[in-house]
């Protein structure tokens, strides 16, 4: 079953001179799978993610998430698709400085007007995965950044969306730290049948995904699947990025 399925889409930006960021770009994700989209810089990949995301509108072609088409509704509708069905991780955080971390989490919810109980059955087990209920008072400037990525997961996923879209996850983190990130999400993938798509420039976090698209210059350029094994599918997405003939120091060539 496809939960996201974008197709010929098209991005012009039209300042001074119209330039086209994106070019006729097909993908289609399945129910449950961790999708990876690599490139170099300026090819594109914020720009599809912000097309998904409905953060900004196509020139055209389509977006449909669990068949929906969030381009096609007004305001008010739009506001409840991207609360309902995506989840969003940031490299920044994007935590609420004057909440606590369980407020943070419970974010979504509490927009949605679930009751309390309900609330403590759905934290308790997603706190406990990711390994922060002892930090669920404390406030986001009293943590670490690898927790405070930890806590950013926890309120993408507390309410189950449809998609998860995540943006350079792990670029304010260390390799422990960030290693870890991406062992929680692929472990979340798995456990809760979560559709991800991810947007990076790290092909150790690229090597988690079940499979890699690098689009070049807007245009679809290739995709490779990872078939198990986590170390030989890290050295393809190196060999892959080093064709791709990006500049050297976006693709960082270190861990595994
Ligand atoms: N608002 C805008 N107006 C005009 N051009 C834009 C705009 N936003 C992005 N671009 C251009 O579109 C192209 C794709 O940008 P985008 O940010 O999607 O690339 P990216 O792959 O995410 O790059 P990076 O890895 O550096 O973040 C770039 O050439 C960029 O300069």
């Amino acid at each position: 079953m496809d939960i996201l399925k974008v197709t010929n889409l098209c991005k012009i930006y039209n300042e001074k001179m119209p330039f086209e960021a994106l070019s006729d770009i097909n993908l289609t994700i399945e129910k449950g799978e961790f999708i990876g989209i690599m490139g170099p810089s300026g090819s594109g990949k914020t720009t599809l993610l912000n097309l998904v995301s409905t953060i900004d509108e196509p020139t055209s072609g389509e977006v449909c998430v669990d068949g929906n088409h969030p381009h096609r509704m007004n305001a008010d509708e739009l506001a409840l698709f991207r609360r309902r069905k995506l989840g969003f991780i940031f490299q920044s955080f994007n935590l609420l400085p004057t909440l606590t971390v369980k407020e943070n989490i419970l974010l979504p919810l509490t927009l949605e007007g679930v009751a309390l109980d309900q609330m403590k059955i759905l934290l308790e087990p997603i706190a406990e995965q990711l390994g922060i209920t002892p930090i669920l008072d404390k406030r986001t400037y009293e943590i670490s950044g690898g927790q405070a990525q930890r806590t950013a997961i926890a309120r993408a996923l507390i309410h189950s969306p449809k998609l998860v879209l995540a943006d350079e996850p792990t670029g304010n983190l260390d390799s422990k730290s960030a290693r870890d990130v991406m062992e929680l999400l692929t472990a979340m993938n798995k456990r809760q049948e979560a559709t991800m798509m991810l947007v990076t420039h790290d092909a150790m976090a690229a090597s988690y995904c079940d499979r890699v698209v690098f689009i070049k210059d807007g245009r679809f350029h290739n995709e490779i699947t990872q078939g198990g094994n986590r170390e030989v599918f890290y050295q393809k997405i190196i060999n892959a990025l080093s064709l791709l003939g990006g500049y050297r120091h976006d693709f960082p060539t270190v861990r595994v």
